[in-house]
C-alpha cells in the first residue's frame, strides 16, 4: 500500500463515541452496587460503549486472535539464546493447536488466525497458515534498516486485510498475537523512540536472556537508534528502520479494527510497540485500544503508561503469542454483561 492509502485509511478511523461514553459513565452510577466499586470492570464497559456507539455496549461475542509470525535479522548479534528456527516451528506448533495461544483461545472462546508475514525459513504449506509473506525476514536493524518503507508498508497492509477479513467473518473484537524469534528487540527500539524513554529502561529479558546478554541487548538496540535516528513524527520510517514485519501487521491490525468501530485488546511488548506506531499514525485509534495485561518485560508498562492504558490482568506472564490479550477477554466481556444485565437502584427498588 502507499502512504496516500495509508493516509486514506487514517481518515476513516474516527473517535469513539463520547456521548455513549456519558450515557455509560451515568448507567454505572445507577447499577445496584457501590460507584467505582467493579474498578476497572466499570471502566473496560464505558470504552466499550464509545467503542460500539451504544450504551448498554454489547457483549463481545465472536473473538479473533490475529496471530503474526515473521523473523528478524538482528538475531545475527545473539540478542536471543533460541535459534531462528523455532519461529517455523512454533507456528507449526500453532496450527496444529500445541500452543499455549491455542489452549487459552479454547478456553476464552477466541478464534485463532495464524498469518506468516515474514518468516526467514520455508515449511510445508498448511491450511491454518495465512501466506502473506513480504519479506523472508528482516534485515539487521544494528546495521541497516529492518525494511525498506515499501515492506513496512505491505506488511502493514497485510494486517489491515487480516482484520478486515476477521470483522467480515463475524468478529465483533479483535486481539493481538504474535510469534517471531527475536521479536523483543525491535518492540523495545520501537518503545524507546515512541515513549522518549531510555532503552535500558524499557528493554527486557524476552524469551530467557541472561543479565550479559541483556546489556549487549540494550547496547545492539541503542546503536541502532543512534544509526537511523528515528521519530515519532515519521512512525511509519521509525517501524522501518527498527521495526519487524510482524509488528508492522500489527499496527495494521489495530488500525483496521479502529476502522472498523471493534475494540482490539493488546497482549504484550510486541503488540505494546506496535500500539504506539499505530496511535502515533492514527491519534483516533488509541481509543479502541484495551491493554490486555501488565507482563514482565518493561517496555509493556512503558508503552501502557504512554498510551493512557491501563492493563487488566497481572499474572506475571512473559510469552506473548497473544496469551495476555486471551486471558482478558472473560474480562471484558464481562464489562459489558455488567452494564446490560446488572439492575439499576430504581428496577430493584433501593433508594441510592
Ligand atoms: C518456544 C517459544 C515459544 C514462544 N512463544 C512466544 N514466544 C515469544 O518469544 C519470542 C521473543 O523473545 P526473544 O526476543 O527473546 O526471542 C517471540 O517469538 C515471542 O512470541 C516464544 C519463544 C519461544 C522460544
Ligand atoms: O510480553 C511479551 O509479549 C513477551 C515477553 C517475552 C517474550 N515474548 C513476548
Amino acid at each position: 500500500m502507499s502512504e496516500e492509502q495509508l493516509a486514506d485509511v487514517v481518515g476513516g478511523i474516527v473517535e469513539v463515541s463520547a456521548e455513549a461514553i456519558g450515557q455509560a459513565t451515568a448507567r454505572q452510577a445507577q447499577l445496584t452496587k457501590p460507584a467505582g466499586s467493579l474498578g476497572a470492570l466499570e471502566r473496560a464497559g464505558i470504552q466499550l460503549a464509545g467503542i460500539y456507539r451504544t450504551s448498554p455496549p454489547p457483549v463481545p461475542g465472536c473473538a479473533t486472535v490475529g496471530v503474526f509470525a515473521a523473523d528478524h535479522g538482528v538475531c545475527a548479534q545473539g540478542v536471543t539464546p533460541w535459534p531462528q528456527e523455532v519461529t517455523v516451528s512454533m507456528l507449526l506448533n500453532m496450527a496444529a493447536g500445541g500452543a499455549a495461544i491455542n489452549v487459552l483461545s479454547g478456553q476464552a472462546g477466541a478464534d485463532v488466525m495464524i498469518t506468516d508475514v515474514g518468516v526467514k525459513l520455508d515449511y510445508p504449506a498448511s491450511p491454518r497458515v495465512r501466506d502473506r509473506k513480504v519479506a523472508a525476514g528482516t534485515r539487521d536493524l544494528s546495521v541497516e534498516p529492518a525494511m525498506t518503507l515499501e515492506q513496512a508498508l505491505a506488511a502493514v497492509a497485510v494486517g489491515l486485510d487480516a482484520a478486515d477479513e476477521a470483522v467480515a467473518s463475524g468478529a465483533t473484537i479483535l486481539l493481538t498475537g504474535e510469534m517471531g524469534i527475536g521479536n523483543t528487540t525491535p518492540s523495545a527500539a520501537l518503545i524507546s523512540v515512541f515513549t522518549g524513554a531510555a532503552v535500558a529502561t524499557v528493554t527486557g529479558h524476552g524469551a530467557g536472556v541472561d543479565d550479559e546478554v541483556l546489556a549487549h541487548k540494550v547496547e545492539v538496540i541503542e546503536r541502532a537508534i543512534a544509526l537511523h535516528s528515528p521519530s515519532a513524527d515519521d512512525p511509519v520510517s521509525a517501524l522501518a528502520a527498527v521495526g519487524g514485519l510482524e509488528i508492522a501487521a500489527l499496527v495494521g491490525f489495530i488500525l483496521g479494527g479502529a476502522r472498523s468501530q471493534v475494540p482490539v485488546i493488546l497482549d504484550g511488548v510486541i503488540a505494546s510497540a506496535a500500539a504506539c506506531v499505530a496511535a502515533a499514525i492514527a491519534p483516533a485509534a488509541k481509543g479502541y485500544l484495551i491493554a490486555g495485561h501488565a507482563g514482565l518485560e518493561p517496555g509493556i508498562t512503558a508503552a501502557l503508561a504512554h498510551l493512557g492504558l491501563e492493563a487488566l490482568v497481572d499474572l506475571g506472564l512473559r510469552l506473548g503469542e497473544g496469551s495476555g490479550a486471551v486471558l482478558a477477554l472473560p474480562i471484558v466481556r464481562s464489562s459489558a454483561a455488567i452494564l446490560s444485565g446488572m439492575a439499576t437502584f430504581a428496577d430493584a427498588g433501593i433508594e441510592a
